[in-house]
């Protein structure tokens, strides 16, 4: 597998940082409830998850046209990435717990340009994406469609994956036709973040 060169991780602000860290906060209180994230250890979540996310950013373009993060869970990468963007973020998640968490997260952080639906991804109503999002959601094969549904010309798909990134290109493959970048994770030597753009079923028409 051939990897672009990794942009570096956005330096967040001062002020970013504590957002992250009271949300870090805010995440290991609701887990005591609710099961947000496997890991108990703030130092783990910060790294598995947060810094994991926070890598996207070098990766968004740079428009402000509407992300949509699809089964965001505790806000994975969606909330994240709202820390870091003006742009309009929503949040799709079906399990209504979780999705009392994102609110409250978003409220508690003053994230106005944030959307919680707390709804299925078939069944939700956004406008036309600039970017989809979803990590830990569902095979390439099943994120495909729903990517090239919902995102606008000129659109990019950001889909964190793991030791079988390759193996879900090629099944993908034979379906569908797009551009595909790889970039090597900072977080995980075996992950892989795909950045799709140009996503269309194989031999359809414009
Ligand atoms: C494995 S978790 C991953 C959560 C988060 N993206 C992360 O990386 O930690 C998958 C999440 O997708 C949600 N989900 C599954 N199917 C969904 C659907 N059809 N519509 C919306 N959310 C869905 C689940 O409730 C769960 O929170």
């Amino acid at each position: 597998m051939k990897h672009a060169t990794p942009r570096a991780t956005p330096d967040v602000s001062r002020e970013t940082q504590r957002a992250l860290d009271a949300y870090l906060d805010l995440l290991l209180r609701w887990n005591e409830r609710i099961n947000l994230v496997a890991e108990r250890d703030p130092a783990a979540i910060r790294h598995r998850h947060i810094a994991d996310c926070l890598q996207l950013a070098a990766y968004l373009p740079p428009d402000d046209a509407p992300l949509g993060d699809f089964g965001s869970g505790a806000g994975f990468p969606g909330l994240v990435l709202a820390a870091v963007t003006t742009r309009p973020v929503h949040l799709v998640e079906s399990d209504k717990r979780k999705a009392a968490f994102l609110l409250e997260a978003s409220r508690t952080f003053a994230l106005p340009h944030v959307t919680v639906h707390s709804e299925r991804l078939e069944r939700v109503a956004l406008p036309p994406l600039g970017v989809v999002t979803a990590r830990a959601l569902a095979p390439l094969s099943s994120l495909l469609p729903i990517a090239a549904a919902r995102l606008r010309p000129g659109g990019v798909a950001l889909f964190p994956k793991g030791r079988t990134a390759e193996a879900e290109l090629t099944q993908a493959n034979a379906d569908w036709t797009m551009h595909v970048e790889r970039f090597p994770s900072v977080t995980d030597a075996a992950a892989t973040i795909l950045r799709l753009s140009e996503i269309r079923r194989a031999g359809a028409q414009d």
